[in-house]
């Protein structure tokens, strides 16, 4: 279903709405750094069998990390990250987004790419962090993964908006600590609407699969109305 399809050619400038902006190439290397050393230190607290005198320790190192960056200079919450593809299309996404904030800790560490085919890809391997039944991700986390990623394919496309609804069937158990896969594309427009699919694979294999509607943001001059 295409009807009134019309992504726009360029995505809007964050800057024209009051939003910072930082371009991915700015992001130093040990900020980058910093952040994967912080996703494997909640790995290991969470599971950590430590005595005692070892926790005080690691806390009071904890404490003091926190406290150097604590007074420091931060980026709004709003910021963006701009990216620029290859092909010299340009990107944005939430500085700290949940799913996917290159500088976010908390997010697994997902980075998706223009496919071959078309629509986007990325893999991603999940640890114990991301866990639900046991040794398996957790429903909530896959139906986050399949969000950001449909809305990423939305964006990719010049049409960025909200998640209106999310649909996600959960095919098989998936496994933590492997390589997945999860791909999405636009399937179709309508006015604001735009149609989405996603999915996440193990082994070749459907683990979990989801459809969602973005509706355009309506913005002042940007053809989305
Ligand atoms: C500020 C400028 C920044 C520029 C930056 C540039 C680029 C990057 C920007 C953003 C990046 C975006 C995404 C990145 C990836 C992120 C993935 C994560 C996505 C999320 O984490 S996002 C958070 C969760 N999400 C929400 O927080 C939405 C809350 N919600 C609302 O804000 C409204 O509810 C809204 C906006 C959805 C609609 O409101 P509205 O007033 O604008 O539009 P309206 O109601 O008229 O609907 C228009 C047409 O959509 C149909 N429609 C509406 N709702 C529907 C539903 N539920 N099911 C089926 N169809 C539905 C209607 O039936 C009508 O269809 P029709 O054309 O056929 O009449």
């Amino acid at each position: 279903m295409t009807v009134d399809a019309d992504p726009v050619a360029e995505l809007p400038d964050p800057r024209d709405y009051g939003l910072a902006v930082v371009g991915e190439e700015e992001i130093p290397a040990e900020l980058t750094s910093l952040v994967a050393e912080v996703r494997s230190l909640v790995d290991a607290v969470a599971r950590t069998r430590a005595g005692a005198e070892e926790l005080s320790a690691a806390r009071a190192a904890v404490a003091a990390a926190a406290a150097q960056l604590g007074d420091g200079p931060r980026h709004d919450v709003g910021t963006m990250v701009r990216r620029t593809w290859d092909d010299g299309r340009v990107e944005y996404g939430t500085l700290t987004n949940a799913v996917s904030g290159p500088t976010n800790a908390a997010a697994p560490p997902l980075r998706l790419e223009t496919a071959p085919e078309g629509g986007l890809r990325a893999q991603v391997r999940l640890n114990g962090t991301y866990q639900g039944p046991p040794g398996l991700v957790h429903g909530g986390w896959l139906a986050a993964l399949l969000d950001q990623a449909l809305g990423a394919a939305a964006v990719a496309e010049g049409m960025p908006g909200l998640t209106a609804n999310l649909d996600v069937d959960y095919r098989r158990p998936t496994p933590l600590n492997t390589p997945l896969e999860i791909t999405s594309r636009v399937t179709g427009t309508e006015r604001r609407k735009v149609s989405v699919a996603a999915e996440i694979r193990h082994d070749g294999e459907v683990t979990a699969e989801g459809t969602a509607i973005m509706v355009r943001l309506n913005l002042p001059g940007d053809g989305g109305a």
